[in-house]
């Protein structure tokens, strides 16, 4: 009979539904799986593109990494197919939406929120990190609500296994990376998983305040990484300011461990337990 799950995919599977949003290589689609009626997320990437941007390997790379991955607050990649001209990539469809956007709209999260979303990142990457994968684009535009509010790190296209010596040209926003990652590169200038720790205490900061603790022209912000220059405003309670403080550390060796993130006192303070 029927294999249970195929391990041949094809785009004539599934129906597509509408769209979900378009990132810089591609548009995403809801879509249901025909025989079984299976939602999930279709992310459609045209080759040409894709070999335009040499980016081929990354996306191998994303596949490889995230189709071993199995953790409630990271996005699954159930497989991939490609036809002619386009690779695609079937996705768990997170039916809440994109963090950022919640974020834009309320401005800023209540502690509470921010806690707890902090709580499952650090879950989701203590299970990453002990398969030593780095995500390293941590930011709220990789980050997906699902249908009861927990949240799901997405979009592996810049992970790697550490620690990783080569300098990849990060694009995008600068405001979430580590100065280890910006400073001009003495030979030796590994980084390791710690660089996610630091782009955890960005996030943080960015859940409290609704804007980035770095943010500024691409100059000042390299600078101000490059130093640890920042400043808590008064209305973030001073639990969550320790933890923004322990997580911010130039060194990344200094910086506070997932482990005790988790047992940190503002969020002992907002999760439930066994919630
Ligand atoms: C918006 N939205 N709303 C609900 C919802 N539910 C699920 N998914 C959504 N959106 C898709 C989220 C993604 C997950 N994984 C991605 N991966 C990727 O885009 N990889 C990728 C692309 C181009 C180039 C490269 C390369 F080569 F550079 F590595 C890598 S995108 C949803």
């Amino acid at each position: 009979e029927q294999p249970t799950s195929p391990k041949q995919f094809h785009l004539g599977m599934f129906e597509i539904g509408r769209p979900l949003g378009k990132g810089k290589f591609g548009r995403v689609y809801v879509a249901r799986e025909r025989t079984k009626g299976f939602i999930c997320a279709l992310k459609v990437l045209h080759k040409h593109e894709l070999q335009q941007g040499k980016v081929e390997k990354q996306l191998r790379r994303e596949i490889e990494i995230q189709s071993n991955l199995r953790h409630p607050n990271i996005l699954r990649l159930f497989g991939h197919f490609h036809d002619s001209k386009r690779v695609f990539l079937i996705l768990e469809y997170a039916g809440k939406g994109e963090l950022y956007k919640h974020l834009r709209r309320e401005t800023k999260f209540p502690e509470w929120k921010a806690a707890q979303y902090i709580a499952q990142m650090a879950a989701a990457l203590q299970y990453l990190h002990k398969k030593h994968v780095m995500h390293r684009d941590i930011k709220p535009e990789n980050i997906l609500v699902g249908i009861h509010g927990e949240i799901k790190i997405s979009d592996f296209g810049w992970s790697v296994h550490a620690p990783n010596n080569r300098r990849n040209t990060m694009c995008g926003t600068l405001d979430y990376l580590p100065p280890e990652m910006i400073k001009p590169g003495s030979s030796d200038n590994y980084y390791t998983e710690k660089v996610d720790l630091w782009s955890l205490g960005v996030l943080t900061y960015e859940f409290l305040v609704g804007e980035a603790p770095f943010e500024d022209t691409p100059v000042m912000t390299q600078r101000k990484i490059a130093r640890g220059e920042m400043t808590v405003p008064s209305f973030v309670s001073p639990e969550a300011k320790d933890l923004i403080k322990r997580l911010l550390v130039l060194d990344p060796e200094k910086r506070i461990p997932l482990d005790e993130v988790q047992k940190h006192p503002w969020i002992i303070k907002h999760c439930v337990r066994g919630e």
